[in-house]
């Protein structure tokens, strides 16, 4: 269970939240909705151990985060905004760096068909700079295959997918929820899952 208790989002001279507590299940979706700027962002690098909450606690399995950071690395992927891609590397080199800094064993052989599955057939071995904005948001979602990390944290995961992609994105949380698995996303756009979810509205 991820367990957020009375978590305090500051930026500047501004107050995002304020004491805000929530729970995520195993099996369950946690989607964080809300205006543009009114913290969602702050909150999930907070959830990733990225940013720090000015007060309050995060439990992951009841033990604090910070006991336990280098476990929490291994059953938490993060995708934020910047999809953690380098450009100048192949989308192949791309996963296989990041699965080896999560510390994943994986092989080309997995890669090439989380690939294939995300609809990047044939594009192993082409850099990250010469992939349109929805095939990048593929490639970065392809390390939601590879690395079984328990907890998926998700910053506008359907962003520049097409009709498809969003599709293939909300099939594949819903196995991930039916396996027992936890999400936590934000969107502006409609995920119509399956699987348990809960909302919480920042700065209401
Ligand atoms: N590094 C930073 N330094 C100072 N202020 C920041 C920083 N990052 C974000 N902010 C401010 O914090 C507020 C919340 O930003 P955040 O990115 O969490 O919002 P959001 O809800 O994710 O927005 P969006 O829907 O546009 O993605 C904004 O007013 C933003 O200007």
């Amino acid at each position: 269970m991820l367990e957020a208790i009375n978590l305090v989002g500051v930026r500047g001279e501004r107050r995002l939240f304020n004491r805000l507590s929530f729970q995520v299940r195993a099996g369950e979706c946690l989607l964080v909705q809300g205006e543009n700027g009114s913290g969602k962002t702050t909150l999930l690098r907070m959830l990733a151990g990225l940013t720090a909450s000015a007060e309050g606690a995060i439990r992951w399995k009841g033990r604090l985060l910070d006991e336990q950071l280098g476990e929490y690395q291994r059953d938490m992927l993060y995708c934020g905004h910047g999809l953690g891609l380098k450009e100048d590397l192949s989308t192949m080199e791309n996963l296989l760096i990041s699965a080896a800094l999560a510390g994943i064993s994986t092989t080309p052989a997995l890669v090439s068909d989380a690939l294939k599955e995300v609809g990047l057939a044939g594009r192993e071995s082409l850099s990250v700079r010469g992939l349109s904005q929805g095939q990048k948001r593929r490639a970065g979602l392809a390390r939601l295959l590879l690395q079984q990390s328990s907890l998926w944290i998700l910053d506008e995961p359907l962003t520049a997918l097409d009709t498809a992609g969003c599709q293939w994105l909300v099939n594949v949380i819903d196995r991930h929820l039916l396996d027992g698995g936890l999400v936590v996303l934000t969107s502006h756009q409609h995920l119509s899952l399956a699987g348990t979810s809960h909302s919480i509205r920042m700065g209401a």
